[in-house]
């Protein structure tokens, strides 16, 4: 059974840190700027691959550090995000997180993780986070690429309408909650 609970974070209004400068900290700090460009992210690590620093001049919420990492980083953060080449630097960055009560994600370490990263399907304003468990991620990524294929791009103009029609209609709850359900009766 899948017992993760799905929720939409919104980075922008969280600190995160990112431990790790090498393949993994790019790969984790694309998903985090994919989604969430303004987010404000530091990454610490005393080697930073260019391509991080091609990121990190792009969008200027990112803040790199070059040095190796100490527990003084996870001051102020909300979200740690850690892959670096040391297992005993990952473990003891969980084990801080712990002890501070931040909720980490130790990149392909299961089992020290408060939280995974998912595949993410995009359409306009409609997202959809993909998990297998962390049974096959090259699954959720084949899922999404299907999935992206499948959805047609006038998604967006669709949610516009609803979003004009659910601030339009008038009374109760339960009257507008009607109204919209004979509406999308025709997406099932
Ligand atoms: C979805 C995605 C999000 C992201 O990272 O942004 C993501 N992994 C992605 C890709 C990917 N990762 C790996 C491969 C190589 C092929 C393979 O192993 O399958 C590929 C494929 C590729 O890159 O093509 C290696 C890998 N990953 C984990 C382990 C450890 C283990 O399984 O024990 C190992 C083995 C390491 C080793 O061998 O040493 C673990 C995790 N990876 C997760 C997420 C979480 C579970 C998600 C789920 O429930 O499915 C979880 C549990 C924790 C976490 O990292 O958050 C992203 C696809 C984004 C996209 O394109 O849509
Ligand atoms: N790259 C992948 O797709 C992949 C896949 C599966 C498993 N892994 C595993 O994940 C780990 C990381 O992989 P990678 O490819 O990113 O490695 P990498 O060698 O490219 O990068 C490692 C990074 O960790 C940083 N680092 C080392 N000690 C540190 C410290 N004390 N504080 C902060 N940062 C520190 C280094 O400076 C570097 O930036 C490896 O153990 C690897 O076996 C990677």
């Amino acid at each position: 059974m899948n017992t993760l609970f799905p929720i939409f974070v919104k980075l922008d209004q969280l600190q995160t840190l990112i431990v790790g400068g090498g393949y993994v900290g790019l790969e984790k700090l694309t998903a985090v700027l994919a989604n969430s460009p303004a987010a404000p992210v530091t990454l610490v690590a005393p080697e930073i691959r260019a391509e991080i620093r091609e990121l990190a001049a792009a969008h200027p919420g990112v803040t790199l550090v070059q040095v190796r990492y100490d527990d003084t980083y996870l001051t102020d953060k909300d979200l740690v995000i850690v892959g670096t080449n040391d297992k005993a630097v990952n473990r003891q960055v969980q084990a801080d997180c712990k002890a501070r009560k931040i909720l980490v994600n130790v990149a392909d370490t299961p089992p020290l993780c408060d939280f995974y990263l998912s595949s993410v399907v995009k359409k306009g304003d409609l997202k959809i986070a993909i998990s297998t468990n962390g049974k096959s991620p090259t699954f959720a990524k084949r899922f999404r690429e299907v999935l992206e294929e499948m959805l047609p791009d006038s998604l967006q103009e669709t949610l516009d309408n609803l979003t004009a029609i659910r601030q339009q209609l008038t009374g109760d709850f339960q009257a507008k909650m009607d109204r919209l359900n004979e509406i999308t009766k025709v997406l099932k």
